[in-house]
């Protein structure tokens, strides 16, 4: 794995980096692969990225967009994830529908959507179970009590190893959520977070030890690159370690 910590001025300036980035890297994927495969975060942190990449001129029909988490909602609900993502970006640009992977919540029982979710992925990438395929880059936030996708602290989807989609569990709400080993699969996980808020739980996720139940940020250790990107509210006294 390698690790970069880049703390950018403010907010403006982190979704610039971001952007410059997933575009470089979309362009790797693009030249080596023909095809460019990415997990969208939820939350509020990545929305102007997403209407950044909207104002992009980009190979629309070689972009896969994924899902890291989803609220269990219907598609049209404020809260979910997916409605976020269209209105920001996808539903203002020419991308085929069918490079829109959501994941769906119409299923009576969740744990049969993420089974619904799994197999699509697999069909997708050509994988068997048991396998963990690599997007290209797995875009992720993080809560101030340190959840990522919906990964929450001391819940069961922590221990969920041999699939790539789980249940997560926030206050009794379920979601669907990658699970880690699948996030660290990834060629590039890219983390954008913002305001002091987070700066307590990143002083945890960045330290030697802690507990990793307590801080699920932690468990992130993908195979390919970590990159942080922080604006100076979160980032500003960090041990980057
Ligand atoms: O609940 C969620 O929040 C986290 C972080 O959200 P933010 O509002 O602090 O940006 C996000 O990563 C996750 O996808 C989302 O479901």
């Amino acid at each position: 794995m390698s690790k970069k910590v880049e703390v950018l001025t403010d907010r403006a300036a982190l979704v610039s980096q971001a952007l410059e980035l997933i575009i470089s890297k979309m362009e790797t994927a693009i030249a080596e692969q023909g095809r460019f495969t990415i997990a969208l975060a939820g939350g509020s942190t990545p929305k102007p990225l997403y209407e950044a990449i909207a104002s992009q001129n980009l190979p629309w029909d070689k972009i896969h967009v994924f899902w890291g988490d989803e609220r269990y909602v219907p598609p049209d609900h404020p809260d979910s994830n997916q409605l976020m993502a269209r209105n920001a970006w996808l539903d203002r640009v020419e991308i085929p529908t069918a490079n829109i992977h959501s994941m769906p919540t119409d299923e009576a029982d969740p744990a049969m959507a993420a089974a619904k979710y799994e197999k699509h992925l697999q069909e997708f990438f050509h994988s068997s179970p048991g396998e963990f395929p690599s997007l290209d880059v797995v875009l992720l936030g993080m809560g101030d009590d340190a959840h990522t996708a919906s990964l929450f602290p001391h819940t069961a989807a922590l221990k969920v190893k041999d699939k790539l989609i789980t249940v997560g569990n926030k206050d009794d709400n379920q979601r669907l959520t990658f699970t880690y080993p699948f996030i660290n699969a990834a060629r590039c996980v890219m983390f954008l977070a913002t305001g002091a808020n987070k700066k307590p739980a990143l002083a945890q996720v960045f330290a030697p030890t802690a507990d990793d139940l307590a801080y699920p940020t932690r468990l992130i250790q993908p195979k390919g690159e970590l990159l942080w990107l922080l604006d100076a509210a979160a980032g500003s006294d960090l041990n980057k370690g």
